[in-house]
């Protein structure tokens, strides 16, 4: 794994359980199959449920056009959450993982259509570049259907290496994402 090393803390992966420290993360959730809000509500409620994980704030339902999925592909449903964690970020990962497969999620072409995603955003300040995973998320301060719910959550988030979440939303489309005001998820 490439990380940005720190020089004043140990690697936050190889501490031991109770020195973890506790960071905030931001977790974007799409479904574009099956019954949509029922995934994402899901995806929260099994997010709740897991060990080491506080959620802190879910922003609204928003309706969004695909983007790069096959000609035809429904419109998504999308969310972001806001958690506290002390989990590894593999562990995290692994978890969303997890959650995605819980929830029916079939892998096949790239950004065909599924019943649930779950990606790591964001994981406090951490960098990281391995096989399993690159944090930030690469594509994330592109994406208006990430930006927009995340903006609702955190007027002061910021990507490391790409900027505030503010100044991202105001450089990307924003066209395809409209607040769902009639859906809600609950915590
Ligand atoms: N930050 C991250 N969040 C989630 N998965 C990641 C991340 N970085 C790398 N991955 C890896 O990406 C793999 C494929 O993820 P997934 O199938 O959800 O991609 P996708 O949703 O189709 O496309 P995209 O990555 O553009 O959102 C996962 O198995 C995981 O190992
Ligand atoms: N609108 C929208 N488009 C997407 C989405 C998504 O969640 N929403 N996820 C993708 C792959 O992760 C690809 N395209």
């Amino acid at each position: 794994m490439t990380e940005t090393p720190n020089p004043h803390m140990p690697d936050a992966d190889t501490m031991t359980g109770g020195m973890r420290p506790i960071r905030q993360a931001v977790i974007a959730i799409g479904s574009n199959l099956g019954e949509r809000l029922n995934n994402v509500q899901g995806a929260v409620a099994a997010l709740a449920d897991t060990p080491e994980v506080t959620v802190v704030t879910v922003s609204s339902v928003y309706e969004t056009v695909p983007v790069g999925a096959p000609a035809g592909s429904r419109d998504f449903l999308n969310a972001a959450v806001l958690i506290d964690t002390t989990l590894t970020v593999h562990t995290l990962l692994d978890r969303c993982l997890a959650i995605e497969d819980a929830f029916g999620r079939e892998r096949g072409e790239p950004n065909a259509p599924r019943t649930l995603d779950v990606d790591l955003i964001v994981v406090g300040d951490r960098i990281a570049s391995d096989e399993r995973l690159t944090l930030p998320h690469p594509r994330a301060h592109e994406r208006a259907f990430v930006l927009i719910p995340w903006l609702e959550l955190d007027l002061e988030g910021e990507i490391p290496g790409k900027g505030f979440v503010v100044d991202l939303a105001q450089s990307v489309d924003t066209s395809g994402v409209t607040r769902r005001e009639d859906l809600e998820i609950l915590v």
